[in-house]
């Protein structure tokens, strides 16, 4: 069985509500202090956009996984926003919330401290329907494959974001490298990419389901960023501390990258 392959098996066993456990709530998710890790992501995602410099027709999630959070941020600079991921549990968990069935997962702390920290004065039941108006289509998708989104595929996207996806479903570092030079095919030229994940990761629990991660350093990113014609406008590093290291995963740090694809070279 290919390393790939199985991968995708050992997705099969993966649980959104126990991912969301350990990743989306305290002691992880505390937005008390910005020193802990959602609040810092929440900050680096809201700073981009407020350069103005991100915006356009459409925007993608690669990977979406079953969060939105990554997407709070993105929504007054997009006409619609493209949530993917390979699995459909997760696809359905975000239908539901687009939706508004009450099941779901609480997003309204992380809605709250994003109307906070972009200072609009955007009361969070605003923002959270403007998000669920743009949220309209939710796509299966494989980053392994040179077409991810398969037939789906429209014109390329003004903007990609994609958070702790690529590391978490790529067996080795080559594989990691192609899987990104696979969804930039998803960016127009000149697009802008933010992207989040997992530094010196080797696994990661949700429910029944243990993952495997490949490693990759800040040189790592930035080398399969620059492999597959990236300009960096910003590289930030988050290290975990000892009080978040929960036993979910052995993630040593977290990045941020703001990107952007560089324009086709005229003859
Ligand atoms: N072939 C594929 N193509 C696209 N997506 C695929 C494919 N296979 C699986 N997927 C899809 O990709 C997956 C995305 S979730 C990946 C989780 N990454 C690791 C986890 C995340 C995390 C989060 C937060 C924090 N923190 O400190 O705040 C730390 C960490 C570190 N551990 C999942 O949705 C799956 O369904």
């Amino acid at each position: 069985m290919s390393s790939i392959v199985a991968v995708g098996e050992s997705y099969q066993k993966f649980n959104p509500r126990a991912y969301l456990q350990n990743n989306y709530m305290p002691p992880r998710a505390d937005f008390s202090s910005e020193d802990c890790v959602v609040p810092w992501k929440l900050r680096r995602l809201a700073e981009a956009f407020a350069t103005g410099d991100i915006h356009g027709r459409t925007l993608i999630d690669v990977g979406s996984g079953p969060t939105i959070y990554q997407l709070l941020s993105a929504c007054d600079h997009f006409e619609e926003i493209i949530a993917t991921d390979y699995l459909e549990v997760n696809r359905a968990v975000l239908r539901r919330w687009v939706q508004g069935e009450p099941d779901g997962f609480d997003w309204s702390p992380y809605i709250k401290h994003v109307c906070r920290i972009e200072g609009k004065g955007e009361q969070w039941k605003e923002k959270e329907q403007k998000l669920r108006g743009k949220l309209r289509q939710i796509l299966p998708i494989d980053v392994h494959q040179p077409e991810p989104l398969g037939s789906q595929v429209g014109q390329p996207a003004d903007a990609l974001v994609s958070t702790f996806c690529l590391e978490a479903v790529s067996p080795d570092r080559p594989s990691f490298e192609r899987a990104l030079s696979n969804v930039t095919t998803l960016l127009k030229p000149g697009g802008h990419f933010l992207l989040i994940g997992a530094l010196e990761e080797s696994f990661y629990l949700a429910g029944e389901a243990k993952l495997s991660v490949v490693p990759v350093s800040e040189a790592d990113v930035k080398e399969a960023l620059s492999k597959s014609g990236y300009h960096i406008h910003n590289f930030r590093s988050y290290l975990m501390p000892p009080s978040l290291k929960i036993g979910v995963d052995d993630v040593s740090g977290v990045f941020f990258v703001h990107a952007q694809k560089k324009p086709v070279a005229c003859d």
